[in-house]
């Protein structure tokens, strides 16, 4: 996985509507990785790596017993010698200090091996006498061994810049003995949320004109699952100088701003004129797709702000298509490892696109991606059914059950 994207040449900001690939190739050349910073391994869950994990030492770190039995010498049991004395024991964190020519020596599994011995027979195929142990007349083939440094050696990368800390990846630091990791700065992401009807969820109740904000808590939720660090959220009325005073705080404090409604041209979208004073400047305004038409990216700063149109299905979808990417390249992880499109096939013919770039709710069937019924940018209820978005080209034909189209993971 690349770690940061070939570059390519800067693209031109868009002044008028954009095309979503124009928009995408903008915000991805904007979208430049945080920074890094060392943390402990015990914090570094889920974080993904800037520098590789090298290996402090070989593992194993020696010859190391692979079964619970006895450590013998090759040689001293090759003739057919059956009985050995047992010259002591060597367990993991203990191991047997002296040596043992001609005698058995117990082990348990991770041991090391005592020096000179290089085969343990399991303790199921021994037999324990007064003078010792008795061996089996035929010994097995294999030795149960684990041969120093077979798993790595000292000083080999065990993780790659770019690798995500899962569960798994955090064995392998561990093993390698990584006290620290060096990994990439999480982006911290604020939200505010506009509209003179908008209350917390479970207020709306108390008036006609009043509606639930639905989405500071659904996009803060995104952030988190995608490896930023939601960094709060604020609901403001329709006031271009409530905006401004809002987003002034959270820009002290955040590397996305995200605004949620007035985005469009109601004449009270105050979102960007909300930004202005603060040296807004818009590389894209407006992006020729459906749903999420009022899209627009920008800077403050080093700040990036991300407009989503307050129509909740139209802006999940652009947060799922321009936040998500946004988090992952200044994650480190490069803006493609946000986009994991993957070629699937109709459950049910779809109708031909229309002159806008469509992304279409859907959900994932055993009979293939079934489109979902009534397509809205305003749907709430619609989401609960998708988990999936699916991309029709401006101008795409009409497709039949079984032929494949560009899905998303929503
Ligand atoms: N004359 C035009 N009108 C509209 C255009 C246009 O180009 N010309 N674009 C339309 C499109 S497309 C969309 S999408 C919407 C979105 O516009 P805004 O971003 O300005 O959104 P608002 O006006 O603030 O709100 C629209 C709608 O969404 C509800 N909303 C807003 N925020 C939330 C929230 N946090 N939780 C739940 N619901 C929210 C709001 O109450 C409105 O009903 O504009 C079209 N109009
Ligand atoms: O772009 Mo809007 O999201 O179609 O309603």
């Amino acid at each position: 996985m690349p770690l940061v994207e070939e570059p390519s040449p800067a693209p031109v900001p868009c002044a008028a509507d954009c095309s979503f690939d124009a928009a995408q190739a903008l915000l991805a050349a904007a979208a430049v990785p945080l920074g890094t910073e060392r943390v402990a391994l015990r914090k570094a869950g889920r974080r993904v790596l800037a520098e590789p994990v090298l290996a402090a030492f070989d593992s194993p770190r020696r010859d190391t017993a692979a079964m619970d039995g006895v450590a013998v010498r090759e040689r001293d049991v090759a003739d057919g010698t059956r009985r050995l004395a047992v010259a002591g024991a060597a367990y993991p964190g203990s191991p047997f200090a002296g040596a043992a020519p001609a005698a058995a020596v117990r082990v348990t599994t991770g041991a090391a091996l005592p020096a000179g011995t290089d085969r343990v027979v399991p303790v199921e195929l021994l037999t324990e006498t007064d003078a010792g142990v008795l061996l089996p007349a035929r010994l097995p083939d294999k030795r149960h061994v684990r041969p120093r440094a077979s798993d790595f050696a000292a000083g080999a990368q065990v993780l790659a810049a770019g690798r995500i800390l899962d569960a798994r990846a955090l064995v392998v630091a561990a093993a390698a003995d990584a006290a620290e990791v060096v990994v990439w700065r999480r982006p911290r992401v604020h939200v505010i949320a506009s509209g003179d009807e908008l209350v917390p969820p479970g207020h709306a109740a108390a008036g006609d004109a009043l509606l639930p904000d639905s989405l500071s808590e659904a996009v803060q939720l995104l952030v988190r699952q995608w490896g930023g660090q939601p960094g709060g959220a604020t609901r403001v009325p329709d006031d271009a100088g409530a905006i401004t005073t809002a987003a002034q705080a959270a820009l002290a404090d955040c590397d996305i701003l995200v605004m949620a409604g007035g985005a469009s041209r109601g004449e009270r979208d105050f979102a960007r004129a909300g930004l202005k004073p603060l040296g807004l400047e818009t590389d894209f305004a407006g992006v020729a797709m459906k749903p999420g038409k009022p899209v627009w990216h920008g800077r403050v700063g080093a700040a990036h702000v991300l407009g989503l149109p307050g129509n909740p299905t139209a802006a999940m979808t652009v947060a799922r298509l321009f936040l998500v990417p946004l988090l992952t390249a200044l994650e480190g992880r490069g803006f493609a490892a946000g986009l994991d499109w993957q070629p699937l096939p109709l459950a049910a013919p779809a109708e031909a696109a229309g002159p806008r770039e469509a992304f279409l709710c859907a959900a994932r069937t055993p009979g293939g991606v079934a489109v979902l019924d009534r397509q809205s940018a305003a749907s709430q209820a619609m989401l609960a059914l998708a988990d999936l978005l699916v991309r029709r080209p401006a101008g795409a034909p009409a497709l039949a059950a079984g032929e494949r189209v560009e899905a998303l993971r929503f």
